[in-house]
């Protein structure tokens, strides 16, 4: 509440010209208000004695009404002078300033002007050239900041005061946030109300009144401007930083987003990462490689002993193999032996649409790196970033990051100290300049583990776990011919969540040969229901396989037959190789189509040639893939000869039917053998199915057993 109270009468004396003076807008400041117009309504009017120009000047914060509301104001006025208000020559100026806003353009619109306010700054004048550019680039920006909020007495009466003192300044009417700022550290020239009414002789029966007047109106105005004052004092500091940030993007780079990206994108490139707890140790089955990349963690060690001698080291290795080898692995390997950081970039991150970005990656990690050195790079499919595909429209700019890769690594000497270890699966697909002499030109193959190679991962990765003493880890990995490292990691890994799943406190054989199973052929089906008749037929068909494994000499060992449902078989038999088989004779290759023609075989003598199934088209296409290499590649055909035959669709037509000839026979052959065994061993055959049957599914011990004629155990 803003009101005097009753006890002050309408006579009051009051300083009228200080009051005038301070309310003066701007544009009446020369207008000099004589007492004398004023003077026929108040009779106890102090005279003017002073001359304008000597005049002190005095405004609002003088009076200590800096924080007072337009209405509240209206009002104290309207109480010290009845009827001055409504005095033509200053209230309807009063009037008007309060409720228009700081510019034409912002009444008009709402909004800031941005540019006129930019312009009237004294940072415009001292930065003219810059921020004259800014604003005309800026005027065609579809970008005005709302002003609500701006528009406090606070700021009206800075205006006024500044206007008095630098009437130049206000011909450019600048939003109150700006003038703020250029007034905020000016020191305040506030005179004390005592000194003030002593000096201008308010009777002392008034002082009391007029001091409590203003006191109260000022207190209650402060607690609502201050809400009002923090907000306004955020949202400057806001708009302050955020132009800053423009001003630091448009003269930066015009693809402010781009650079946001790279940087981000970069970092995680280029971050070192110590790996002293990777050594050759973890990684297995590998030795070939291991052995190879002993000596360039000799040279990471110790780069002098190189120098010395004048040896070059490769600058940069090519890992070449298959997926899930190891490959990354022996990189951090290579680092963690040598105590050396390793930088890990994936070629792919430096596969970018926007021009340069690829470039200026490559650039900036080795620029890492070199400040790093003794240090290894590791660039993961580098045929992403180093492939041939020049010019693709899907790839712009792979060219120019190419060309950064091969100029960092000319920029540096051989014995600098970084070794770029790249890793590829597809070492063909790479540019031809990438493998050249300085550059990747020393290749390292990282193949698929060997049944050895196979045995020692997979103990790696069961010391890791709780397993059986019964577990045998060669048997698994003879049955895992092609498995990488990663898959026979994951094989354990499988095996212990499905012993964690059935409840068991170890893993087993049956867990690991479960999870092999489920990698190699899918996961059971046994919400499959399959009809007896269907059963029957699978196990009969099953033994079959397993019957002509078991008695011809040459086929691999029998691991297991099951008739459960798996991936999209009804059942299967798998057989181990003793060994990872580098060659085959013709017996092998023989005995193997004689398995593969056992099943239908089977179905044949137990159900008659008018039930056999559908069920043995994949053995016959096994047999006949046999028969075929045979023919045509191996030279062992009597007929034809040693000799290769590559396109078959290009031989001539006596050929081509000479080569069918031979196939058939080799088929017929086998099919004969195969009927031969199961009706020599019928009896066999039928405990074996029935076992089968039985059991659903039987190991080699178990089908040894059985075919022994001994009974099994009640499992
Ligand atoms: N020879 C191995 N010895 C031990 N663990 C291995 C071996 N090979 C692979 N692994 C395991 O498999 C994981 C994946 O291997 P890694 O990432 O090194 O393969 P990569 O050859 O780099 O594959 P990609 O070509 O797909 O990048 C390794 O982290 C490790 O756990
Ligand atoms: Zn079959």
């Amino acid at each position: 509440m803003f009101s005097l109270s009753s006890t002050v009468q309408p006579q009051v004396t009051v300083p009228l010209s200080h009051l005038i003076n301070a309310f003066h807008s701007p544009k009446t400041t020369s207008i000099s208000v004589s007492a004398s117009a004023s003077q026929n309504q108040h009779r106890d009017v102090v005279p003017e004695h002073e001359a304008p120009g000597n005049e002190s000047v005095l405004n609002l914060r003088d009076l200590g009404l800096s924080d007072l509301k337009i209405g509240q104001i209206d009002q104290l006025v309207d109480s010290l002078l009845p009827g001055f208000c409504e005095g033509k020559s200053v209230s309807s100026h009063w009037h008007t300033s309060h409720v228009s806003a700081q510019s034409f353009f912002e009444n008009k619109y709402g909004y800031l002007d941005m540019f006129t306010t930019l312009r009237s700054s004294c940072l415009y004048r001292q930065h003219s050239r810059t921020l004259k550019s800014i604003c005309s680039d800026l005027q065609y920006w579809p970008v005005f900041i709302q002003s609500r909020g701006f528009k406090t007495l606070k700021s009206r009466t800075r205006r006024l005061q500044s206007t008095s003192e630098r009437l130049a300044e206000t011909q450019h009417i600048a939003p109150s946030f700006v003038k703020g700022f250029l007034l905020r550290d000016r020191g305040s020239d506030v005179e004390s109300l005592d000194k003030l009414m002593k000096t201008k002789n308010i009777p002392e029966a008034h002082q009391d009144a007029f001091k409590t007047g203003f006191a109260e109106g000022f207190l209650k105005a402060q607690a609502l401007m201050q809400k009002t004052n923090d907000s306004l004092r955020r949202t400057r500091l806001i708009l302050f930083v955020l132009l800053l940030f423009g001003i630091y993007g448009l003269l930066k780079n015009p693809f402010l987003s781009v650079r946001f990206r790279t940087t981000t994108g970069l970092d995680s490139a280029v971050d070192p990462v110590q790996m002293k707890n990777v050594t050759f140790e973890h990684v297995k089955g590998v030795e070939e490689a291991k052995q190879e990349l002993q000596e360039v963690v000799e040279f990471l060690k110790n780069p002098q002993k190189f120098t010395v001698l004048g040896g070059k080291l490769p600058k940069g290795i090519l890992l070449v193999g298959p997926p899930g080898t190891g490959k990354t692995l022996l990189a951090r390997a290579v680092a963690g032996e040598a105590d050396v950081p390793f930088y890990y970039a994936s070629g792919s991150e430096f596969d970018e649409m926007f021009v340069g970005v690829g470039a200026s990656r490559i650039r900036n990690l080795f620029r890492e790196a070199k400040a790093n050195a003794p240090c290894v790079i590791f660039i993961d499919e580098l045929d992403s970033v180093g492939g041939k595909r020049i010019e693709s429209p899907m790839h712009p700019y792979s060219r120019q990051t190419i060309n950064q890769l091969l100029a960092e690594m000319d920029g540096f000497k051989p014995n600098e100290g970084v070794i770029i270890i790249g890793a590829t699966n597809f070492p063909e697909a790479l540019d031809n300049a990438l493998i050249r002499p300085g550059r990747f030109d020393m290749q390292v193959t990282v193949p698929r583990p060997d049944v050895k190679g196979r045995t020692e991962i997979l103990k790696w990765y069961l010391n890791k776990i709780k397993f059986d003493q019964s577990v045998d880890p060669e048997i698994i990995a003879r049955g895992t011919v092609g498995f990488s490292g990663a898959e026979l990691e994951n094989l354990v890994n499988q095996a212990a969540l499905k012993a964690a799943v059935d409840g068991k406190e170890m893993v087993t054989m049956k867990e690991l040969e479960f999870s092999k199973d489920k990698i190699l052929m899918g996961p059971e089906r046994r919400s499959v229901e399959i009809d007896n008749k269907n059963k029957t037929i699978t196990a009969y068909h099953e033994s079959g396989h397993a019957i002509i494994a078991y008695y011809t000499k040459d086929a691999m060992p029998i691991n297991k037959a099951t008739i459960m449902p798996r991936g999209p078989t009804l059942g299967h038999v798998s057989l181990l190789p003793e060994n990872d088989r580098w060659n085959e004779t013709r017996a092998q290759l023989l005995a193997q189509m004689d398995v593969s023609m056992g099943g239908r075989v089977a179905e044949e003598l137990i159900f008659g040639t008018d039930h056999i199934t559908t069920g043995a088209s994949s053995d016959f296409d096994n047999a006949t893939k046999i028969a075929k290499r045979m023919v045509t590649k191996f030279g062992m055909s009597e007929k034809l000869g040693v000799m290769t035959y590559s396109d078959t669709g290009k031989l001539s037509p006596e050929t081509q039917s000479a080569i069918e000839q031979e196939i058939r026979i080799l088929l017929r052959d086998s099919y004969e053998r195969a009927k031969h065994i199961l009706k020599t061993h019928a009896k066999e055959h039928k405990n074996l199915a029935e076992a089968l049957l039985t059991y659903e599914t039987l190991d080699a011990k178990e089908i040894q057993i059985v075919l022994e004629g001994k009974k099994l155990e009640v499992r």
